[in-house]
């Protein structure tokens, strides 16, 4: 399934998920490659189905329809160089990386390329993946199409008319996984301190969170209403979520999600 080729440069974290997620979805691996500077990634690409790994980025590339750009964000500049020689107007270059502009990747590509930026998140691995995406305004509802696919395949994506936006959508998709780890950590550890022992905590607890994320996302009742009816009066619950209030929370994720917009303006500004 597809009907194109696509090629990851970079294979770490960001790219496995979104390749492991493609396969389980029906993408057909021999429509997936992967280029890295080390073996490392390849094992678990290969037990997935992936044959066509190398450690060439332009070998990888130029005959695919399109290159997803997977690697650091201060790396995008060089790689952009790399491959600009053998990408051309019919590659769609999707960039997967935090901060650097659009218009920075395709100047960077030599100016011909069509550029669609993603901030996607690791629960992509599992078919959970919630994506933001951006296109500049040449690219073809073709390959508007294509980008969609890509992530649509592994989660729930939303376009942004405005690139700027894509710093909301970090903070509150891209690096949001790692919130709620954190959060689960906290938990887990709490409730073995409590005596359960450490399946049960985390097994509770992630099921939990799982219930808790299907009653938003499936149900038509905002998440404060679903706060409340878990709320008896003089019960457990308000006890927990005062000790939230009075410990400010909101004013914590406020702040957590604000520094995380910042870094992403602020890294926009240095590498793009
Ligand atoms: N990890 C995450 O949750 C998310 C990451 N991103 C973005 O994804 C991108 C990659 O991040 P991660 O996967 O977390 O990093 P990572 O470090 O796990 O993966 C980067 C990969 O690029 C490879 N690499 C290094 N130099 C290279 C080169 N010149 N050519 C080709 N490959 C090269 C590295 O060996 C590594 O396997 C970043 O731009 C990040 O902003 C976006 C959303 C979420
Ligand atoms: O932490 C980062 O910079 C990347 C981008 C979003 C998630 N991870």
């Amino acid at each position: 399934m597809s009907g194109f080729t696509t090629a990851f440069i970079g294979a770490g974290n960001m790219s496995r998920s979104i390749i492991g997620g493609l396969v389980t979805s029906g993408f057909d691996a021999d429509s997936i490659r992967a280029s890295n500077p080390g073996d490392g990634p390849f094992a678990e690409l290969r037990k997935i189905g992936l044959t066509d790994l190398a450690h060439s980025n332009v070998s990888v590339a130029e005959t695919a329809d399109v290159v997803v750009l997977g690697v650091k964000p201060n790396l995008i500049r060089e790689v952009c160089e790399e491959l600009s020689p053998v990408l051309g107007a019919n590659h769609l270059v999707v960039s997967v990386a935090a901060g650097v502009a659009a218009d920075s990747i395709h100047d960077w590509l030599g100016a011909k390329s069509e550029v669609v930026r993603c901030m996607p998140n690791t629960p992509s691995q599992i078919g959970g993946g919630a994506t933001g995406l951006f296109a500049r305004s040449s690219v073809s509802a073709e390959n508007r199409q294509r980008a969609e696919d890509i992530m649509r395949a592994v989660g729930i994506v939303r376009w942004v008319d405005d690139e700027s936006l894509l710093h909301a959508v970090t903070a509150v998709a891209g690096s949001a996984p790692a919130y709620f780890f954190q959060f689960m950590e906290a938990m887990i550890d709490e409730a073995q301190r409590m005596g359960l022992d450490a399946e049960s905590a985390r097994t509770l607890c992630a099921q939990t969170c799982i219930g808790a994320g299907r009653m938003v996302a499936e149900g038509d009742v905002e998440a404060s209403e679903l706060r409340r009816r878990v709320c008896s009066p003089n019960g457990t619950t308000e006890r927990a979520v005062m000790a939230f209030s009075t410990g400010g929370l909101d004013k914590l994720v406020s702040k957590a999600m604000q520094d995380c917009y910042a870094r992403s303006e602020e890294m926009g500004r240095e590498l793009s």
